[in-house]
């Protein structure tokens, strides 16, 4: 799409964040109004400290975001619990009839922020998966092996082999969300396989590879896991995203860190895009000449997978170039975003 051709603004349905990372107490207060001025909900990952694991801790957790959501904005968090080696299949029943429980999620224990209390082995949970097939219940999946013997970029490719394949094989029927992929045999993954699964993927990973990490020296803030790839992976992520295909939706996997946090010796990993997200996503789709196909992909593919309605409403983003601040308030430290103080394309109005 040349320049001239690219519309002065788009308008869509309301978008759901189907990934996000919302943290606790006053920095949580402090960044879900980005969210919510964006997105009508939000799948929220359970990985705090200590991790959300039951239903009541869920509801209580849920009480406070809905306690801190600034009046006049109209936000559903939809809440997820955190799978141990030790949740019981009670815990996935109570879940299903609670109503505000809309997911599970595997954090393979070691392979990411806040997942020391993830599953040691899968073998484990059977009953527990087992019982949310039956009930119906969608399993997140964050999709990387833990071996350090196996490369950082190749993580996820071996966690297709040596997890998912196997899984799926023996839980045809369970609802699958193979969360924040980063690779092209990911995409190709779901993109081909037979029965329940789909896919979110993250705006920065449709827009960076991995040479951003390192451009002109290491720059912690466009580290997050999985890590950012070589650009064909980048490529086939946008193929799918823009492809139309209903197994692939949105999930920012808008992950703060504070600034002291990042910016360090054994730095997190994590970006903070929730200030921006829907114009990051503009952006990917506008280069890749798709903008209309970024209803489906950011409002419509997402509740159909989780049987719910698309929202009410809609958005509006215009070609405006702005400046992204510098940094944001974050408890009582600071939130850099990603691009922070860069100038970006388009704004929500
Ligand atoms: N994506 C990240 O890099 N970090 C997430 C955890 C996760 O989603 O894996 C976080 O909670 O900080
Ligand atoms: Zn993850
Ligand atoms: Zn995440």
């Amino acid at each position: 799409m040349s320049d001239f051709e690219i519309p002065h603004s788009i308008t869509i349905t309301r978008p759901d964040d189907w990934h996000l990372h919302l943290r606790d107490g006053a920095t949580m207060a402090n960044v879900l109004p980005d969210t919510a001025r964006q997105f009508g909900r939000a799948i929220v990952m359970p990985n705090l400290k200590p991790p959300v694991t039951t239903v009541a801790q869920a509801a209580a957790y849920r009480e406070r975001i809905l306690a801190a959501l600034p009046q006049g904005l109209d936000f559903e968090p939809l809440m997820t619990l955190y799978l141990t080696d030790n949740t019981s299949p009670d815990e996935i029943i109570r879940a299903a009839d609670s109503g505000f429980v809309h997911a599970v999620k595997l954090y393979p224990a070691g392979a990411t922020t806040n997942s020391d209390a993830g599953v040691t082995d899968l073998a484990k949970c059977y009953k527990v998966l087992e019982t949310m097939q039956e009930v119906g219940m969608p399993f997140l999946v964050h999709g990387e092996v833990t071996d350090q013997d196996i490369d950082l970029f190749d993580r996820e490719a071996v966690f297709i082999e040596r997890v998912m394949r196997p899984l799926r094989k023996d839980l045809p029927a369970l609802n699958i969300v193979f969360e924040h992929i980063t690779t092209k045999d990911a995409a190709q993954y779901v993109a081909e396989a037979e029965g329940p699964i789909a896919a979110t993927i993250t705006a920065h990973h449709l827009l960076y590879n991995r040479n951003e990490i390192f451009k002109g020296g290491i720059r912690p803030h466009y580290y997050c896991l999985p890590v950012l790839k070589r650009e064909e992976h980048r490529l086939a992520l946008v193929t799918a995203a823009t492809s139309g295909d209903e197994r692939f939706f949105l999930g920012t996997d808008s992950a703060p860190h504070a600034q002291g946090a990042k910016e360090a010796a054994c730095g997190c990993a994590g970006c903070y895009t929730a200030l921006h997200a829907m114009e990051l996503y503009t952006e990917a789709f506008a280069r890749a000449g798709a903008l209309d196909k970024l209803e489906a992909f950011a409002s419509l593919n997402g509740p159909a997978f989780y049987g719910l309605e698309p929202n009410k409403g809609t958005i509006t983003l215009k070609r405006e170039q702005w400046t992204l601040p510098a940094d944001l308030p974050f408890g009582d430290s600071k939130l850099i975003p990603l691009n922070a103080g860069e100038t970006i394309n388009w704004k929500m109005v």
